[in-house]
């Protein structure tokens, strides 16, 4: 699904990820955690195609990004959700609108997606809001506003920033079962985190790997958490 060989990022400075392989495999779940600056969201952005390497090369489905045509990251996109840090709304329109956006950028008439938008909402708990706009919305809201979102398409990888950034602990519990859910549904999940809580609650209930960010390189940690 995802194929990174002797990946490494700069943007300018010093180098992230210090020459990264690494496989994620269809229905896998990763946590990607490390301190504030190591490289999360850059690791994430390589796995969107949103950047291409300095170094190395990142492979999405098959497809060298290097190599990739607009219409490819198009396609590419389409198939992979994203949970931004800053859930990134657009704030006059509300959260129904908002989680359907992805249909309307890929040309899919909404209203023919109606039942499943309201499955959604449902499903994250959010159906008696959807008609909010996002600037009224809790913390914990606002999250689950941003992975309805992010899997609106019926992505096959989910990449979440910091997912459970802002909310409380039975808040953060709530998202991390809807994204082990997704996993039970075969879809891949990487999780971005500093919440080390959070990995140990998932992995009593999910086979998940766990990768650190130490000194610029990524390790795959070990049951030491
Ligand atoms: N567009 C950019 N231009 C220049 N430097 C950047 C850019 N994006 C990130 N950086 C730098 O790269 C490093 C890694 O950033 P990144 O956002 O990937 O870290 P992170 O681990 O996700 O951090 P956090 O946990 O604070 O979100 C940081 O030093 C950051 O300042």
């Amino acid at each position: 699904m995802i194929e990174l060989d002797s990946v490494s990022h700069s943007y300018g400075g010093s180098e992230l990820l210090g020459g990264l392989a690494l496989r994620l495999p269809p229905g896998s779940f990763h946590f990607l955690t490390g301190p504030s600056g190591a490289g999360k969201t850059t690791f994430l952005r390589l796995c969107y195609a949103e950047l291409a390497p300095t170094a190395g090369r990142v492979r999405i489905f098959g497809k060298d990004v290097r190599a990739m045509s607009r219409d490819d990251v198009a396609h590419t996109r389409r198939r992979i959700g994203v949970v931004h840090q800053d859930c990134q709304f657009l704030d006059h329109l509300s959260v129904a609108e908002n989680v359907a956006l992805p249909l309307s950028v890929a040309g899919r008439n909404a209203a023919d997606h109606a039942g499943d938008l309201a499955d959604l909402l449902g499903w994250v708990g959010l159906d008696t809001r959807a008609e909010a706009l996002p600037p009224e919305l809790s913390g914990g809201e606002r999250q689950r506003a941003a992975l309805a979102r992010a899997v609106i398409m019926g992505p096959e990888l989910i990449l979440a920033d910091e997912p459970t950034g802002n909310v409380d602990w039975e808040m953060s519990l709530r998202i991390l079962h809807l994204l082990i859910e997704l996993n039970r549904m075969g879809k891949a999940i990487v999780i971005a985190t500093h919440d080390l809580n959070l990995i140990r609650a998932a992995k009593a209930n999910v086979s998940a790997r766990v990768l650190r960010i130490k000194d610029r390189r990524v390790q795959l940690a070990g049951a030491d958490l």
